[in-house]
């Protein structure tokens, strides 16, 4: 079965095409810049790079062009469209509705579009990517993942803020968490490693991309997470703030003459990594070259992120009333030995951990960091989404399901 994988994001669309026989990716890559100049298309193909400059202003034109290049002679993996079995669709925000992947349906459709107020910077673009492909390949089942369904059984005690009951009655406010699709596979991942039974297990993701956030997964479920009603909530991430005191935006808004629209601006885009380097950078890697350099500002800064990473481990330690393991994914948890080292060397030795210094000099791989001989578990789980997705699809029309519960 090929089943070709979605991620729409508001300016950008990544996509892989696989034959789930054998799990093999065919090809896949990102169409970056769409609705702006310079639009282009990034193709990888048996691990060679294609540019490929296209105009592309929105998300109908971006798939189209997709799709011609899936079929193109030389860089393409498909002579036909017809060769696509199904699409699955990274969808974010899944509201309180759906607890597992579904077969997208008009009923779905109208969902997403309903939890597009809770997500308004992502279930859009979501959304012109289902409706484009629906055009672009009529009869082709579609699927849906979202980031949110992993977290949907949380406990009450975890999703719920100490505000005022009605909030949540009539607005549905409430911590739902995401990139559920990663902390699934990667705790997943991390008990077969380990040889652990999944369902009987207590492992710490820790997902450090451009967005960040950490699940503690009990039992094969996830109990907690640091992503809350939108995902700017928990860590410090690239460009947003994650967690602070709720009154700093009433502040913000009458000392410096903002509207609200305009601190939620500054929260999830001007803050982070970028807002407290003065602006220097939101990638990881310039924090990290420069705070290796001595210079202090980039010090501090890799200082509170890893500061904060520690604390939600200490947290989820204490909410699973222990931890197995703790798995570091994403592009950060994935790259950054230096990152994982002085988390694990200045926190976490109370957890009895103890690294390995030559094998957390790794890249991008699988391995277990720690030593033979530390009590709590530490590895690198590369993430793989795409993956995760393109199973679910293949599992829901295979079985002929309209949902799969985890
Ligand atoms: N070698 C590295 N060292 C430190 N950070 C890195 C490295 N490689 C990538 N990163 C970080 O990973 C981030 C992107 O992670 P990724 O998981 O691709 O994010 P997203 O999916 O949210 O776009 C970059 O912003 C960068 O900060
Ligand atoms: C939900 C979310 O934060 O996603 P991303 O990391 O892709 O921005
Ligand atoms: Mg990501």
């Amino acid at each position: 079965m090929v089943v070709l994988v979605v991620n729409s994001g508001s300016s950008s669309i990544k996509y892989q095409l696989l034959d789930m026989d054998d799990e093999n990716v065919l090809c896949k890559g990102i169409a970056e810049r769409i609705g702006i100049p310079g639009s282009r298309i990034v193709h990888k193909k048996n691990g060679e790079k294609f540019i490929v400059e296209k105009p592309m202003v929105n998300h109908d034109e971006a798939l189209k062009a997709v799709l011609e290049i899936l079929k193109d002679e030389k860089i393409g993996a498909i002579k036909d469209f017809n060769e696509i079995d199904a699409v699955g669709h990274r969808v974010v925000h899944g509201g309180e509705k759906f607890s597992g992947s579904v077969l997208i349906t008009d009923e779905v459709i109208n969902a997403i579009e309903e939890f597009s107020y809770l997500a308004p910077l992502h279930n859009p673009p979501n959304l012109m990517g289902i409706k484009a492909i629906m055009k672009l390949l009529p009869g082709v089942p579609n699927v849906g993942v979202f980031d949110t369904a992993f977290h949907a059984k949380m406990p009450k005690k975890a999703y719920l803020y100490a505000i005022p009951y009605e909030y949540y009655e009539k607005y549905k406010v409430r911590r739902y968490g995401f990139h559920g699709t990663s902390h699934r596979y990667v705790s997943k991942r991390t008990a077969e490693l380990l040889g652990l039974d999944y369902n009987n297990s207590k492992i710490i993701t820790v997902h450090l991309g451009n967005g960040a956030s950490i699940a503690a997964v009990k039992n094969g479920k996830s109990i907690d997470t640091s992503m809350g009603f939108t995902p700017l909530e928990g860590l410090v991430m690239g460009t947003r703030s994650g967690d602070l005191d709720p009154s700093i935006v009433t502040f913000l808004m009458e000392k410096e003459g903002l509207s609200a629209e305009e601190v939620y601006t500054i929260l999830n885009k001007k803050s982070g990594v970028l807002g407290l380097s003065k602006n220097f950078s939101s990638d990881m890697r310039d924090i990290e070259d420069k705070a290796l350099e001595n210079d202090p500002l980039c010090r501090l800064v890799l200082d509170i992120y890893e500061y904060r990473i520690a604390k939600y481990i200490g947290a989820y330690a204490a909410a699973m009333n222990g931890v197995d393991a703790i798995s570091f994914t994403a592009g950060v948890g994935e790259n950054s030995p230096i990152t994982r080292e002085e988390i694990c060397e200045n926190y976490l030795s109370f957890l009895g951990i103890k690294i390995d210094k030559e094998k957390n000099n790794v890249k991008g791989k699988e391995m277990i960091i720690s030593t033979p001989d530390s009590k709590t578990k530490v590895l690198v789980v590369p993430t793989n989404e795409e993956l995760m997705i393109a199973r679910d699809t293949k599992e829901i029309i295979e079985k002929g399901l309209k949902q799969l519960d985890y």
